[in-house]
């Protein structure tokens, strides 16, 4: 499919729609990808998918579907493992030579965004895990939806993929949006004394398949 940049629309009916605001190269520090800027209609967050290759119309394409975390992600936060995993998907798709990273705005937190995330923190300061700050706060515990992931899968025309994850509901929800997973790859990154309470939190409250031994 030729993505030149122009708006378009992706699915139909009662599915979120999504346009495609902008792409552009994106040389970075594992090689070169595109990136494509997605914003579903009636709503200001932009959406990011970083392609490398020809996607369309493959099987079992190698994508990550990341969640925004800034503080992991830009800042280098050691609290969790997603700014290592976002790295480490990126250099396992350059080293294949195909493949995409969806990184989803509005994720921040689980969905609780920033500052409810940084309220999150202090609490797990106060010897909290992750589900009971998010809980001691009034919040869900995770209000993820993956839609515009799979609607931008279709827009690329992915048929189906190998999803870089260790979190079994992921595939789940992704599937209940007409995804085809084909397989889990593990994106398991090293533990360190900052974030060992949260990988152990997240195996034993939130389903994530680690082995720590
Ligand atoms: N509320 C809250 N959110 C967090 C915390 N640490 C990281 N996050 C957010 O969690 C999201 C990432 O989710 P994870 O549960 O780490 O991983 P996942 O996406 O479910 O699964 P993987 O694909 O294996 O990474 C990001 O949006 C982060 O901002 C925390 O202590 N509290």
């Amino acid at each position: 499919m030729n993505i030149n940049g122009d708006p378009k629309t992706a699915a139909a009916g009662s599915e979120k729609i999504i346009r495609l605001l902008a792409s552009s190269l994106l040389p970075t520090r594992h090689g070169e990808f595109r990136i494509h800027v997605y914003q579903p209609v009636d709503e200001t967050v932009e959406h990011v998918a970083l392609v490398k290759g020809d996607v369309a119309g493959k099987d079992g394409v190698l994508v990550r579907v990341h969640s925004e975390c800034l503080t992991g992600d830009v800042l280098g936060s050691m609290r969790c493992d997603c700014g290592e995993q976002l790295d480490a998907a990126m250099a396992k798709i350059a080293e294949a030579g195909e493949g995409m990273i969806l990184y989803l705005r509005g994720h921040e937190g689980r969905g609780i965004g920033l500052a409810n995330k940084i309220r999150a923190y202090q609490l797990q300061d106060q010897g909290q895990d992750t589900v009971e700050a998010n809980l001691a706060l009034g919040l869900p515990v995770d209000t993820r939806d993956y839609e515009v992931a799979a609607r931008i899968l279709s827009h690329l025309g992915v048929k189906s993929i190998r999803l870089m994850t260790n979190n079994p509901r992921k595939m789940n929800k992704l599937a209940d949006y007409g995804v085809v997973v084909n397989e889990r790859i593990p994106v398991i990154t090293p533990h360190t004394p900052h974030n060992i309470g949260y990988l152990r939190t997240k195996q034993q409250k939130l389903g994530h398949m680690f082995d720590f031994e």
